[in-house]
């Protein structure tokens, strides 16, 4: 483990370098690894895992599109594909990616499962943080580790697939073996993390719950719905009140900040727009943060928590998640966004044309 300091702090950190895949199928060759649902992390891990030579099998309940979807991805029934007791049953180390409202209703199924020595591993702090509210409470004789990779399984798979890693945050909860850290770390390396943070499940959950419903998502998608309201509202065209808000953010600015940092992508702008977004800045970050604030006392009390039980549970949870998502598509805004991307992928083809 290195110790890297990060903007003057000192933290454990976990490359790949000092725990290379050799290492890790070491850790873990006697182990087989049973993914449990196949939703988003399920595919992404379950199919690095697999392509990094560890031995991993899926469980997913039959009829589903995912079954379908795994079937697609090469696992094959009654060899690495089953049932989700099957699954749970031949896992070593199970693998806990079910929603985190689905984790509830399969816990005693799982539970029943895990005999002594084997490991439990979870994506997310949720089920053991929020255990007053899950029931998740694992027996004292299982590893309890947790690799939450910071990113959508989306990414992680096709990071991993253009030979890169997604980083990721790794804990151990409980650690019955002796070998639950290394067995996390392994875990981590498997599953085509970049470089692994240490934290703990509260840590993380709370981070987490924060970060999704803050900057990355909640955040992001509340503040472009304001302004390109105010620039309709003030008689912008729908592409312009668009593209000053969603597309020059996607196209232009946003990665030139994650390749080298807010104040890069600043000096790339004109003067005219550093002195505006220096002086404005302060402005945003003192508007939100009281709703950050509100925001993390809500996770810390576990409303967040009960909430996403409470709508997650319903028998009709995703028809009701796809309608409000599918409110969203079909919103002016949104609307226009796949025009311009039509657009988009039309000047993309040009380019190639041109060679
Ligand atoms: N979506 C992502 O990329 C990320 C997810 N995570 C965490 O990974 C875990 C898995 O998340 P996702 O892949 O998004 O899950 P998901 O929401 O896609 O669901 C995974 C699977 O659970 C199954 N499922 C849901 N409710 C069920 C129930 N009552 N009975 C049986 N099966 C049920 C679904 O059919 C699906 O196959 C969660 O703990 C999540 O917080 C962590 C990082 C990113
Ligand atoms: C992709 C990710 O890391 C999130 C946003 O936290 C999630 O999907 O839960
Ligand atoms: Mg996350
Ligand atoms: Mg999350």
């Amino acid at each position: 483990m290195a110790q890297i300091n990060f903007g003057g702090i000192d933290e454990n950190v976990v490359t790949r370098d000092e725990f290379p895949l050799a290492k890790a199928l070491e850790v873990l060759q006697d182990d087989t690894i049973a993914v449990i649902g196949y939703g988003v992390q399920g595919p992404g891990q379950a199919l690095n895992m697999r392509d990094n030579g560890f031995n991993v099998i899926v469980g997913q309940r039959q009829g589903t599109a995912s079954w379908d979807r795994a079937i697609k991805d090469g696992w094959v029934e009654g060899e690495t594909l089953f049932s989700l007791e099957e699954a749970a049953e031949r896992g070593t180390i199970v693998c806990n990616l079910l929603s985190d409202a689905g984790q509830i209703a399969l816990w005693p199924m799982l539970r029943e499962r895990l005999t002594p020595g084997k490991t439990l591993y979870f994506s997310h702090g949720f089920g053991i943080t929020f255990n007053d509210q899950t029931g998740i409470i694992p027996p004292a004789d299982v590893d309890v580790i947790l690799v939450a990779p910071k990113g959508s399984g989306t990414s992680l798979r096709r990071l991993f697939q253009a030979g890169g890693g997604l980083n990721s945050s790794f804990a151990v909860f409980q650690d019955a073996t002796g070998h639950a850290y290394e067995k996390a770390v392994a875990m981590g390396i498997g599953v085509g993390s970049g470089y692994l943070f240490e934290t703990d499940f509260k840590k993380e959950v709370y981070s987490d719950l924060t970060g999704e419903r803050g900057v990355l998502m909640g955040a992001l998608a509340g503040i472009i719905e304001a302004q390109y309201q105010v620039l309709r509202q003030r008689g912008h065209s729908p592409s312009e009140a668009f593209n000053e808000t969603v597309e020059e953010l996607t196209q232009s600015l946003v990665p030139l900040v994650g390749e080298n940092g807010m104040d890069w992508m600043f000096a790339n702008c004109s003067v005219t727009a550093q002195r505006g977004a220096l002086d404005w800045k302060g402005r945003f970050r003192e508007a939100t943060l009281p709703v950050l604030n509100e925001l993390y006392d809500s996770v810390a009390s576990g409303e967040e928590a009960r909430r996403t039980i409470e709508r997650g549970s319903t028998p009709n949870y995703r028809s009701e998640l796809e309608a409000e998502l599918k409110e969203v598509g079909d919103s002016e805004l949104w609307q226009t966004g796949a025009t311009v991307r039509r657009l988009r992928s039309k000047a993309a083809e040009k380019v190639e044309e041109l060679g």
